[in-house]
């Protein structure tokens, strides 16, 4: 059986400068994985490159087998900023308009969500800070119902309990079947739910590894991590 996500010799270039290179990764279903790199490593050109909206690479990218970009846009959900939504719609006018266009989208989820983030439908996008935007946008992505979710950064601006809460409940919102890519910068407190680990460095995937792998060796994720970076630190 084929990976639901796979990447053959991706090489993405941006006003000539090479951004990843040769880039090969394959990802099984039903997985909780970290994409961990310092800033500019490439984490969000990458889950840009899987989402169809950076073109113009070399190589090949398949999820759930299909590679024509239209078709893997409907087999994944990625974060959106809502950047192209005016400040005076509501939540209930965004839950409406994702309704629409993403004929997965699971209403009685994303009620749950946003129950569960403490949101109400009759919120505007300009009256809401930053850290709520950012649980509204993880309700949306989740309450798709497809095989792959891209979640960029999703907790940054997020308070520390509430993330908390987010991140240990994260099983409940998705599938079993269905595999979960979170870039993060907070290492340590998404470790206990992840399965495995992706560092992207030098413009490629530097690891690949299960976290159990990790653990075996007598290393957190976050020690794990550092290592890859150990040299420039102590320069
Ligand atoms: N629109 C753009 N034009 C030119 N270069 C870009 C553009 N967007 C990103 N880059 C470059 O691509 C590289 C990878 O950036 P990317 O945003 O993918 O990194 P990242 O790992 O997600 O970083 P961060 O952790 O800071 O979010 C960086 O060197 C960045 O300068």
């Amino acid at each position: 059986m084929s990976d639901l996500l796979e990447i053959k010799d991706l090489t993405y270039r941006k006003n000539l400068r090479v951004i990843l290179d040769n880039v090969n990764l394959n990802i099984e279903s039903g997985k909780i994985i970290a994409l961990l790199g310092e800033n500019g490593a490439g984490k969000t050109t990458l889950m840009r490159i899987i989402t169809g909206i950076a073109k113009h690479y070399k190589g090949s990218v398949a999820v759930a087998g299909k590679e024509k970009e239209a078709e893997r846009k409907s087999a994944l959900s990625m974060t959106d900023s809502l950047k192209g939504f005016s400040d005076s719609v509501t939540i209930g006018w965004v839950r409406d308009f994702y309704n629409k266009i993403y004929s997965d989208f699971d209403k009685e989820q994303f009620e749950e969500l946003l129950k569960f983030m403490k949101l109400n439908y009759d919120m505007k996008l300009g009256q809401i800070s930053r850290g709520m935007r950012e649980k509204l946008v993880i309700a949306l992505t989740l309450s798709r119902k497809v095989k792959l979710y891209l979640l960029d950064e999703p907790f940054s601006g997020i308070d520390p309990m509430s993330r908390k809460r987010i991140i240990n409940s994260i099983l409940l919102w998705k599938d079993e079947d269905s595999t979960l890519i979170i870039s993060d910068h907070f290492v340590n407190e998404i470790s206990s739910i992840l399965d495995e680990v992706i560092i992207v460095k030098d413009k490629t995937i530097a690891s690949h590894i299960s976290a159990d792998e990790i653990r075996e060796q007598g290393k957190s994720i976050e020690q794990y991590y550092e290592d890859f970076y150990q040299d420039e630190v102590s320069e």
